[in-house]
């Protein structure tokens, strides 16, 4: 149950971000009404268990989340303010200070309104895409304004909360320039990579591993969605992709002095090893233990069942897919002294371990 009360609550944008936070506040007790501009969309996420297509009566309305592309973010705020009186209005934009200056020249009041920013997502759309555990152990930003009253910015934190988020409270401008750096500029590098494999030949691209699927993964996302995203964060991400074109141009210029590409290659480990770990922590290096699966039902189900009997803690994983034959391979990470014990567990119980590796 909530500590506060944000029961009823109203989500309007019931696609992956705006359903995944609906299913996670229904399972957290919540009522949840669900509102689409594609009535189908809710009808689906409600479908699923994300809440109620049902009205909710105005007043009693404690909570609004907007979940809707960037666009149209101002003017649903503007509308959920004056529709449910009572009510504390975020959104989940990737973007703060722009809607936040449009709200601020069409809206009187907006002590309710406070924005925040859930730092997970995908490269999908849609409701069908959403989860209930989408935001668990990521970030949650909250970005109130001068104006924000406090109980509007402890119900977005009990939301975020609820979501099972580490909240991190920063003013809008201050958002906008970090989320540049770490989301909107690492997009925009995805996809000229992936662009570029456009210009590859097919029997050059089957040689693809995991690598080049760990590089270009977001450039798979909606075009139309990013395009509003870039441009309403447009003077932030241009500063940006002009540092990044004067280290590329500085790679290019002295290519063939190895102490620059030497330098270059150091930056980026050091770069990997400044990114914050699971829960916010400074980055473990784990160990990867690699183990075969069939491609069959059940199989990762029992895979897991044998994880937990060793008794290892499972810090991470990913699954990589054989192109040729029937079946994947399941990347565990764990700490270095565990990963000679999962092995031999993995091997006792009769699965095929492919590599035991330290990661750096
Ligand atoms: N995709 C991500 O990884 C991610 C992560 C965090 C935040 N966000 C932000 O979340 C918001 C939603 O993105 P998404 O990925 O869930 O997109 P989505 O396309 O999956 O969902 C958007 C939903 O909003 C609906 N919609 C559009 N205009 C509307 C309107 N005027 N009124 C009511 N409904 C409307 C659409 O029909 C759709 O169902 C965006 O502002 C985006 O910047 C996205
Ligand atoms: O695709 C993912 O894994 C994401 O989490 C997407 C991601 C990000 O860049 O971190 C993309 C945009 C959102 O505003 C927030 C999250």
């Amino acid at each position: 149950m909530s500590e506060r009360e944000l029961s009823p609550a109203v989500v309007i944008g019931t696609g992956l971000v705006g359903a995944s936070v609906a299913h996670a506040l229904s399972r957290a007790g919540v009522e949840v009404h669900l509102i689409d501009q594609a009535p189908s969309h809710a009808q689906v996420a409600a479908s699923r268990g994300a809440g109620t297509v049902d009205p909710a009566d105005p007043v009693q309305v404690r909570l609004v989340v907007v979940a809707v592309p960037p666009k149209a973010l101002a003017t649903v705020i503007a509308d959920a303010l004056a529709t449910y009186p009572q009510a504390t209005v975020t959104d989940v934009g990737s973007v703060k200070g722009t809607v936040l200056a449009t709200l601020r020249g069409s809206v009187a009041d907006l002590s309710r309104y406070v924005g925040s920013h859930p730092m997970a997502g995908s490269q999908r759309v849609g409701p069908l895409t959403a989860n209930a555990e989408l935001f668990i152990d990521r970030t949650w930003v909250i970005t109130p304004h001068d104006t924000s009253a406090a109980h509007a910015v402890l119900d977005v934190q009990e939301l975020a909360s609820l979501c099972g988020a580490r909240r991190v409270t920063m003013g809008a401008a201050h958002h906008d320039e970090a989320v540049a750096q770490v989301s909107h500029l690492p997009h925009l590098v995805s996809v000229l990579m992936a662009g570029s494999l456009t210009r590859v030949p097919a029997e050059h691209l089957r040689l693809a591993g995991q690598g080049l699927r760990d590089v270009t993964r977001i450039a798979g996302s909606d075009p139309q969605l990013w395009r509003q995203i870039i441009d309403a964060n447009s003077t932030a991400v241009l500063t940006e992709l002009r540092l990044l074109r004067d280290e590329l141009s500085a790679l290019v210029d002295d290519f063939d002095n190895p102490d620059v590409l030497a330098a270059a290659l150091q930056r980026g480990l050091d770069g990997t090893r400044a990114l914050p770990g699971k829960h916010g922590l400074s980055a473990t290096n784990y160990a990867r233990v690699v183990v075969e699966i069939p491609d069959t039902p059940g199989a990762l189900a029992s895979l897991f069942a044998d994880i937990q009997a060793a008794g290892v803690n499972i810090e991470d994983l990913s699954i990589d897919h054989d192109l040729e034959r029937e079946v994947g391979w399941l990347a565990v990470q764990v700490t270095p002294q565990s990963a000679d014990e999962l092995a031999a567990a993995m091997t006792a119980a009769g699965w095929v371990v492919r590599d035991r590796e330290p990661q750096a």
